[in-house]
Order: C-alpha cells, then sequence, then structure tokens
C-alpha cells in the first residue's frame, strides 16, 4: 500500500490515476509522496518515509528543493501543463489594459437607474476611455519558457512587435519561435524598447527583485507591466515610486499583497493564471502520472532534482538509489550487490548536477532479509540519500 497526501483542490481527473487497492489518499501521517499546488511545504515536516514530491504545476518556490534533495526525494512538476491558460490571461490582460476595459465596464455599470439617460451619458462619458491599439506596439517577453513562448508567438499574430530575453533558452522552445521574434542580447534592451513588458521566469535567488528602480529608471515612461510569474520578481518600494511618478502606466499581476491593493494603477488578480479547467485537468493528471511511475517503476519524467530515467524492467527485483554525483558510487553499490551474489540484468546511471540515480534490475529471487541487509550497506554508503526495492 502506498500512501499520497495531497495539498490544495487537485481535479478529480489526476487524483483518479490512484484509484486503485494500492493506494490510499490522505489517511497517513507518513506518506509516501505528496501531491500538491502552491501550498507551503517550507515548514512542513518531512517524514522519512517521503519517496517524491509532485507539483501540479510548473513554479516549484513553495517546495524546500534542496532540503528534499539532501534527503533523496524527487521533485516533479508540469512543464507546460498549464501554459496556455497563462498565456490567455496575460494577452487578455495587454487588450484590456490598452482599451480600459475594467474602468470602462464599471463606469458602465454604474449607470444603472438612468433610464433612458443611459445612451447620452454614454455618449458624453465614453471619451475618458479612449485606449490604444497593441497592432505595431513593442511588447518584452522576459523569460521564453512554456508559457513565454506560446505569449512572444501570439502577440506576434495580434500584431504586436517582439523582443525577447532568455538566455537559458530550451533548444525545444527555440524550434517552436517565430522567427520574427527580435533577441534582445541583455534584458537592459528589453527595458529600454519596450511599451509592455511581460515577465515569465521562475522565482529564484538570481530573479528575486529583479525588477527594481534600476531597471524601473531603463522603461520607457508609461510603460505597463505584466506579472503572471511571481510576486516576489519586483521590488515593491521601488514599484510603488514607480507608479506614483507615472514612470509604469499599469502593473498587471496575479499576486495580490495588501500594499498593491492599494495602488492606482495596479490590477491585481487572485492568482487565477492556471485556473482553467484545462490547465488543473492537465496538471494534476501529469503530476499525478509521474508520481505513479516514479513510485512503481522507479522511473523519473519531468523531476526538478534528479535526471531523466526510463529503463524497461527486464529482472526480479528492481533496486533504485537517489545519491550524491559523486565518483565510484556505482562501483561501491555492486561491491555490496556481490557479497549476496545478487546478479544484475541491466542498470542504469544518470546525473543532473550534484544528485544522480541508480537503477538495478536484479536477476535473482531476494528474501527480504536480504533486501533489508542491502539496503542497510548501501545506506551507509557516503553520499547515497534514498534506496527502493521494487
Ligand atoms: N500565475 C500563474 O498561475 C502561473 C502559472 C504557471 C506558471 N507561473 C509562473 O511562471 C513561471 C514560468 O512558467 P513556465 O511554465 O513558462 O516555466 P518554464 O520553466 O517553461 O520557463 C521559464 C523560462 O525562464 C527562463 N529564465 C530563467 N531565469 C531567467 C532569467 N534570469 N532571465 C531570463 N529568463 C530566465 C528559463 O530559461 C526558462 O526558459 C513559473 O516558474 C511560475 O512561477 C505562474
Ligand atoms: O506555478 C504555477 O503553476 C502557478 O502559479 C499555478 O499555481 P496554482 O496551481 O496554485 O494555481
Amino acid at each position: 500500500m502506498l500512501f499520497i497526501q495531497t495539498y490544495n483542490s487537485i481535479a478529480k481527473r489526476g487524483l483518479a490515476v490512484f484509484s486503485t487497492e494500492c493506494y490510499k489518499l490522505n489517511e497517513a501521517e507518513d506518506p509516501d509522496a505528496i501531491l500538491l499546488r502552491s501550498y507551503s511545504l517550507h515548514n512542513v515536516p518531512i517524514s522519512p518515509t517521503l519517496k517524491a514530491v509532485a507539483r501540479a504545476g510548473a513554479g516549484v518556490n513553495n517546495i524546500p528543493v534542496e532540503k528534499l534533495s539532501e534527503l533523496g526525494v524527487v521533485v516533479f512538476n508540469t512543464p507546460g501543463a498549464n501554459a496556455n491558460a497563462v498565456k490567455e490571461l496575460a494577452l487578455m490582460s495587454v487588450i484590456a489594459t490598452s482599451r480600459h476595459f475594467l474602468e470602462a465596464a464599471n463606469w458602465t455599470k454604474k449607470l444603472v437607474g438612468n433610464g433612458e439617460e443611459i445612451s447620452p451619458l454614454i455618449e458624453s462619458g465614453k471619451k475618458q476611455f479612449v485606449g490604444t491599439e497593441i497592432q505595431g506596439k513593442r511588447l518584452g517577453v522576459i523569460g521564453l519558457g512554456a508559457i513565454g513562448g506560446l505569449v512572444a508567438n501570439d502577440a506576434l499574430a495580434l500584431g504586436m512587435e517582439v523582443m525577447a530575453y532568455d538566455p537559458f533558452i530550451s533548444v525545444n522552445i527555440a524550434w517552436q519561435l517565430s522567427s520574427e521574434v527580435k533577441r534582445a542580447e541583455s534584458i537592459e534592451e528589453i527595458y529600454k524598447n519596450c511599451d509592455y513588458i511581460t515577465l515569465h521566469v521562475p522565482l529564484t535567488d538570481e530573479t528575486r527583485g529583479m525588477l527594481n528602480h534600476q531597471s524601473f529608471s531603463l522603461m520607457k515612461d508609461g510603460v505597463h507591466i505584466l506579472n503572471f510569474s511571481r510576486g516576489e520578481l519586483v521590488l515593491e518600494d521601488d514599484l510603488e515610486a514607480a507608479l506614483k511618478e507615472r514612470k509604469i502606466g499599469k502593473y498587471i499581476t496575479d499576486f495580490p499583497t495588501n500594499r498593491l491593493l492599494s495602488l492606482e494603477n495596479t490590477v491585481v488578480l487572485p492568482h487565477i493564471g492556471a485556473s482553467t479547467k484545462e490547465a488543473e485537468e492537465n496538471c494534476a493528471q501529469m503530476a499525478a502520472n509521474v508520481l505513479k511511475q516514479f513510485l512503481e517503476t522507479g522511473n523519473i519524467r519531468n523531476s526538478i532534482n534528479f535526471p531523466n530515467v526510463n529503463m524497461p524492467y527486464t529482472g526480479k527485483r528492481r533496486l533504485t538509489i537517489t545519491h550524491r554525483n559523486i565518483p565510484n558510487m556505482v562501483g561501491q553499490i555492486t561491491t555490496h550487490l556481490a557479497v549476496y551474489h545478487l546478479n544484475i540484468a541491466d542498470m542504469i546511471n544518470r546525473s543532473k548536477g550534484v544528485w544522480a540515480y541508480t537503477m538495478i534490475d536484479i536477476d535473482n529471487a531476494i528474501s527480504d532479509q536480504v533486501m533489508n541487509e542491502v539496503i542497510h550497506r548501501l545506506k551507509k554508503i557516503s553520499g547515497v540519500k534514498k534506496v527502493r526495492f521494487l
């Protein structure tokens, strides 16, 4: 029996992946795996039984990835599964901002009760909502991943000029990107040349506070900024000053704070970028599937801390080991197996940064006692984190 702990509301289609007698949801204090969305795991005690965490979504700043890696816990996310939902909201926001959509709709609602007078009131009042068209305006996309790539291509289709900055762009996204997207050589080029700037980078130590007084000072007067990535990418003190000076036209964000709610020229949404039926189902299903696959076969797909590994099952038992990426690990592991005359049918060893994963299929049938002894010995190897027999 494997125990899954869920946090947040996970779409039924994802939970259904675990509707077999092998799994129980939310019934144990010591889960084998966690499935969550934005719930913060930073202060949640980690049980020694925990083997994997799957984020049904993109951002993993709510997960203590380093701490989990040290414990040998594999962390997954769902690349691209909610990208279309965020793209639609971001592009909608570009148009809505340019046409004063919210202000105009709210103003019109207030005319209720004016009877026959509504028509003349509208005709005299509508001039306050004269907007601008996005055609021909320049959109700066910072971060060309799953979301940024879609935003860039579709903004072109809407008639915008697009300039993008991503020093770590993946080959896959580069292939999918229109050749009309202008590549910025530096982030400053985006700041200096764009009428709208949209952020699509993860929150990391490097990106935290990337928009600040210095970056605002380089931007065009009246630039509109969209932040559907994470609130902490923008320094709020500096943002407030730039909004008050009208340096920034509008700040549209999915990440409310008390201060932002009270500031003029901000549009603050309740973190609904990924809140579509389609995105919720995609993310939940993808996260549940990679979790199930890992728990049952040891194979890893879409992990952010351990390498992708896919080996067909050949032996009688499978041994999986998360460990540091250091020399002689495989040598030490196989030496211990040899003590018990365990014959290797197949094996794979892959690394990702400072972490690595070894999976070994064994020909022999193995007693529980031998399995326990092998696990005990392997765990004593310096750098080995978690050992499982499947
Ligand atoms: N509002 C929402 O509901 C919502 C939904 C999904 C994702 N997000 C946020 O959006 C972020 C991006 O999502 P994604 O699916 O596109 O992720 P992704 O991993 O596909 O893309 C991120 C891109 O940012 C680039 N990048 C990293 N550091 C950079 C830097 N310093 N400068 C420029 N580019 C940099 C990477 O190379 C990558 O191409 C997530 O990390 C998450 O925080 C928010
Ligand atoms: O990073 C993400 O995928 C988004 O922020 C979505 O978060 P949510 O799953 O809590 O809506």
